[in-house]
Parts: C-alpha cells; structure tokens; sequence
C-alpha cells in the first residue's frame, strides 16, 4: 500500500521529529538524501552543470544544502535566488562556501539554464499555493525548455500538497524527491501529472507519522491479496450472484457493457433485469435474464444499478433490498440522500464529475477543483461509499477517519463511451463476491484501469475492449495462479 499524509500532519511530524534532533539536522538529512538521488541522476557529478531555483522558504533551503553537497564533488552550482534577500540563509552560506555561485533572475541565470544538465526546483513545496507567482514563471519555462532534468524538491512548484488540484502554472519534473511521506498531491491528478518518477527520501518521520493515511492507493501486492481464489468446493451460488438493472430501448448496449463487466468480476453468475435482454443472451448466453422488475426477479447477493438506465421501478427496488447496491449513471441524477442513508446494506456510487456535481447541487467546475473534497462530501452527505471517477479515480467511504483510496492504475483511453458501464458491472460483482464496499470499489477501479492500459497498449480502444481485458488484468495481478 501507498500511504499519502496531508501537510498539517507532515509538519506536526517533521516538528516532534526535530525537537529530538540538532538545529537543521532534518534538513541536512533531507538535502544529503536529495543530493545522492541527483549524483545517480547525473552519474557523473564532477563538472555537471547545476541550476538551482530557489524560492523564499525551506524547500528552498533543501535545494541549497544539496547544491552544496554536490558543489563540493566538483559540480558547477548556480543558485537562481527567486526572491532575493529571503533565500534561507544557512542553505546559501553553505552552498556559497562550497564554491557554488547566487544569482539573480539577469540574462546568466538564463544563460546557465539552457547549458544546465540539472535542475533543482526548490521554489515551493509543502508551504506554496496558488501556483508559481509571476516572477517564477519565466525560469521555471526555461528550465522546463532547456534539455535539463528537472528534480523537483518534495514537489512540483506550483502544485497544491494537500489535495492535488493545480491552481495556477506549475513546473513539470522528470523526478520528484519527496520527504519523509508521499502527500496526497503527489498520488492524485492533475498534480500528480507533474511529478514524473517519485522517490521518497526516509528522513526518520514514520515513527511520528499516525497509523491511518489521508490517501492511500493499492499496489498489485493488496489487489492480489484482496481477490478470491474459489475453493474447490465453491459453487455458484456460495460466490455470489450479481444483478444488473441498466440498459433501455434508448441505449441497450449499457446492458451488455455492464453484464460484460459483471461476467469478469468474480462473482458465480449474472442476473440481469431490464429491456435488453435479448441483446445480452445474444452476446452471454451465460446470463440469468429475468423478466419484470427486480423485486420480482430471484435472489442476488448485490446490485448494480443504472448504466444506461431510463426510468422504471428498478432504482426503488434495489434501494428496497437488503443486500449490497452499486448506483451509477442516470441514476445518480435523481437519488433521495434520505433514502440512501435509510439503508440497512452498504451503497455504493460512482460518479463522474458532472453527477458528483448533481449529487452535491453545486457546479460540475466546483468539482473538478476539489476532487479529494468533493468525495469526501458526498460519502458523507449520503451515507455511501463514493468511487469519483476521473483522471485519477477517488473512493471515499462514509466515516471520516477512514483514507480515501486514490486508483493508480487509470489511462486516459479509459475516457471513451461505455467503459463506466463495465466498472459498474465489475464492481457490483466484487460486492456480490463479499467484497467490502471500499474494497469493491477501489479493486474494481484498479482492474478497470489496469484492463484498459493492457488492451490500449498505447492505441485508442473501446469499451468492450477493456470488459474483454478484464481476465488479463487478473492474471497479472496475480501472477496467473
Ligand atoms: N519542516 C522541516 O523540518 C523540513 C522541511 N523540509 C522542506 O521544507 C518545505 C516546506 O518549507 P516551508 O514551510 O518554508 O514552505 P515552502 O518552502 O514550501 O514555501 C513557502 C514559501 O514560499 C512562498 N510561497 C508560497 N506560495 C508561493 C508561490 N505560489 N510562489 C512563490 N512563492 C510562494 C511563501 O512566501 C514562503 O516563503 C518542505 O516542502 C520541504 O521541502 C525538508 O527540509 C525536510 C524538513
Ligand atoms: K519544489
């Protein structure tokens, strides 16, 4: 598991950590770790040319101790001082002392970033926001245009720590050299689309850091460990049947879609419910198809409700049931908060960002800048756990304490019609397996994500390609066995 800490709790830990420790030790020990990634960078440190943008405060002060470091192994270091007289000035005695050079924003520091081979962005990390300040801009474009490696310094400049969202211009790195913990900004897009490869220095924060993250992300480590293996004497029914209620005379292909996923996702058989029936048993001829409503169909161990869906009884009556419910799509649109909240079985929602909006009655633009907010609020408000689908997908459960799980396994080729469709499927058959709601949703996510990334393979694809995918994205989770 990936474990991400929001900036109040990685102070509140950098702070115990550094009343045990000596003045500036925790800094040293975060440049040295800083340096050494830079010299593997580099591979060559002696007469390597550094650059370094240097904003006011400690993230600044990092990117001067390791320019230090690496000055007195015989790199040429220039500090580019964004804000001139603020620079941390036990940082900029040591790097001048090392034979680096401070200089100011003049035509030298533009000379020296076009010939850099390396550049240190130190202008913010935990402590900036807003975006990079006008001033910034220019040399941060320069070192991004120059042939240089950009190592950023904990973060990408620019980028907000705490929930990823990119409020301004922000500087995009090669790699990022982050300390002591991965903060949520780093996991979730579009911040996270800015950080290139991440490494994470250990600067002795663990023991001070709480036990429940903030975010978290699954690794195929916990996928493959959370998956069933049926045991020999498991039949259909002791491994869950799944219903499906989607499709309409208006989009019968969501009903396949949704099936197609349901068919993949571990649970022993697929009821579905709803007017495409015919077109189902023509594409799985394995699929239960019940006539009717759902509450007159046969038991299911969960629901997944809403693909494609015109109106009907359908929502009401699973919303009725006493087992485990997926709601996606129209659905959403016209959901009682009460009503969820009143269930006795977990509920879970998928959203993107326009029905997170409706779910919230606010602006689909309020959404998209506030991902990590806005899934916090709705599983609250609703009682539900929340999986917010987007360029990195959320899930949220209903108690507060508990960390979002943030997918690390998304494409962009997953943005193509009808792929929600199979996530909902999927997901409603990993709930109907036994799956803990989180879980069924934030598995769900990872073998959406990881089945389109293996049928893409860097070409468009559609969504029947990534239902289609679904047991190669097994397979490699688990090795096969
Ligand atoms: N606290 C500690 O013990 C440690 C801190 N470390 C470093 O210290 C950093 C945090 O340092 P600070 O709290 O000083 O904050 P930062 O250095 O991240 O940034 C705050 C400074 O940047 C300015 N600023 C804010 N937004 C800006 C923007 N949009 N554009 C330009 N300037 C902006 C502020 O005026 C302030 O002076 C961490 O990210 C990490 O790099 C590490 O050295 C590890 C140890
Ligand atoms: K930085």
């Amino acid at each position: 598991m990936r474990t991400a800490y929001g900036v109040e709790t990685v102070r509140a830990a950098e702070r115990a950590l550094m009343a045990e420790l000596p003045e500036g030790a925790l800094m040293r020990r975060a440049a040295a770790g800083l340096a050494a990634v830079c010299a593997g960078l580099l591979g060559r440190v002696y007469g390597s040319r550094l650059v370094l943008l240097v904003g006011s405060g400690d993230n600044g002060g990092d990117a001067l101790y390791a320019g230090a470091y690496l000055a007195r192994r015989g790199a040429r270091v220039g500090a580019v001082l964004l804000a001139a007289g603020r620079a941390h000035a036990g940082g900029l005695a040591a790097l001048l002392g090392a034979g680096g050079r401070a200089l100011d924003t003049g035509a030298e520091a533009y000379a020296q970033l076009a010939a850099a081979d390396l550049v240190l962005d130190g202008i913010t990390g935990i402590g900036g926001h807003g975006g990079l300040r006008p001033d910034a801009v220019p040399p941060a474009r320069a070192a991004r245009e120059s042939g240089a490696v950009v190592v950023a310094v904990d973060l990408p400049s620019g980028v907000e720590a705490g929930d990823g969202t990119v409020r301004g211009e922000a500087l995009r790195a090669d790699v990022t050299v982050t300390f002591g913990a991965y903060k949520p900004g780093l996991l979730i897009d579009p911040a996270a689309g800015y950080t290139g490869a991440v490494r994470l220095v250990d600067i002795g924060l663990g023991p001070y850091l709480p036990d429940v993250p903030e975010a978290e992300a699954l690794q195929h480590a916990d996928v493959a460990r959370l998956l069933p293996v049926p045991a020999g004497e498991s039949d259909k029914y002791r491994r869950g049947l799944v219903g499906v209620v989607a499709g309409s005379a208006k989009y019968p292909g969501a009903a396949v879609l949704a099936v197609a996923g349901a068919l993949r996702g571990g649970a022993g058989g697929v009821r579905y419910v709803g007017p495409g029936g015919p077109a189902v048993l023509a594409r799985f001829p394995e699929t239960l198809v019940s006539e009717g409503t759902p509450a007159e169909a046969g038991r299911v161990q969960a629901w997944a409700v809403g693909p494609g869906l015109a109106e009907g009884p359908g929502l009401d009556d699973v919303l009725a049931s006493d087992v485990p419910v997926l709601i996606d799509a129209d659905a959403l649109r016209t959901l009682d908060a009460a009503a969820v909240r009143a269930r006795t079985a977990p509920t879970v929602l998928t959203p993107h960002a326009g029905e997170a909006a409706a779910l919230l009655g606010a602006e689909r633009a309020e959404v998209e800048a506030g991902r990590l907010a806005a899934v916090r609020e709705i599983a609250a408000r609703y009682g539900a756990t929340v999986l917010l689908k987007g360029s990195t997908t959320l899930v949220a459960g209903p108690a507060p304490d508990v960390p979002v799980r943030v997918n690390p396994t998304g494409t962009s080729w997953l943005a193509t019609a009808g792929s929600g469709d199979v996530l909902s499927g999927l997901t409603g058959s990993l709930l109907a397996a036994g799956f803990a709601p989180r879980d069924a949703a934030s598995v769900g996510a990872y073998l959406h994500g990881l089945a389109a990334r293996l049928a893409a393979d860097g070409a468009p694809l559609a969504a029947h390609d990534v239902a289609d995918h679904l047991p190669a994205a097994w397979r490699n989770v688990t090795g096969g066995a």
